[in-house]
């Protein structure tokens, strides 16, 4: 078993600073209201393994524990096969129940830096009716670069929810997909990224329900999400990229593409 203290000291640092963010990322969950009880989790990639030649890493939050007790000390390390490491841990700590789901992830979507699972109302209404939510907002367009898929229903315990996120996700330029009878999964090139794809897609599912009870939506022409997309994804906020630097951030193409 890997033990974290023989890991080189800025691969340490590495694993602090990313123990660090995903406990404070985990009380976005509550405070966005999209979890209850402890109905979530949030995991992010460690940088930094590759260059020192070690297995691949990430943090995650330990399993049924109140968001309120969740610091830094008690998020749990794992090898991307879903293994805890002897991370400092109590050895009776275990991983969340989604671990096997963020491992498949990371295994198999190497731009992806972080993973969150929830199993927030509107969202996993739709995801209760195997339904996508339509792209009929320009909200959604920004973020989503389209629908907000459907992935397959899948029990927990095995491979079968990761390879379902990924399956469907590889086919979207969404973050996020709908898990079918269960819940979304969003994905981010960090931690922060996905928090903010799983606040969205919530968000969106309210407002498209909403709209559906008034009446009939429709769907904004391809043209026009691919144009709103690619301004949103590379424009938006304080960090506008110049046009060599664009590109689909979820898939690192060129965006629009
Ligand atoms: O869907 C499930 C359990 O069926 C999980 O997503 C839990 O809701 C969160 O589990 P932990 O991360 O606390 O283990």
């Amino acid at each position: 078993m890997l033990t974290l203290t023989d890991l080189p000291e800025a691969l340490r640092q590495h694993v602090a600073a990313t123990r660090e963010r995903v406990a404070a990322l985990h009380a976005e969950l509550p405070r966005n209201e999209l979890v209850v009880w402890t109905a979530g989790n949030v995991s992010e990639r460690v940088p930094g393994t590759e260059e020192a030649g070690l297995p691949g890493l990430f943090v995650i939050k330990p399993s049924g524990v109140s968001y309120d007790d969740l610091a830094a000390e008690v998020m749990v390390v794992c090898t991307l096969d879903g293994e805890k490491i002897d991370d400092g841990t109590p050895a009776r700590l275990q991983p969340s129940s989604d671990t096997a789901a963020h491992a498949y992830v990371y295994r198999h979507m190497e731009h992806v830096g972080g993973v969150v699972h929830t199993h927030s109302t509107y969202a996993t209404a739709w995801a209760a009716r195997h339904e996508a939510i339509p792209c009929v907002l320009t909200m959604m367009a920004d973020e989503f670069g389209g629908d907000i898929p459907v992935g397959p229903f899948a029990l927990i315990g095995d491979d079968s929810i990761g390879r379902g996120i990924v399956d469907t996700l590889r086919e979207s330029r969404s973050p996020a997909v709908l898990m079918a009878q269960h819940g979304p999964f969003t994905i981010g090139k960090d931690a922060r990224a996905a928090v903010k794809a799983a606040v969205m897609c919530e968000e969106v599912a309210r407002t498209v329900h909403v709209a559906r009870q008034l009446g009939e939506v429709q769907r904004i022409e391809q043209a026009h999400i691919d144009s709103l997309y690619a301004r949103y994804q590379n424009v938006y906020g304080q960090g506008g990229k110049q046009p060599e630097q664009q590109q689909d951030p979820h898939h690192g193409e060129e965006a629009g593409s």
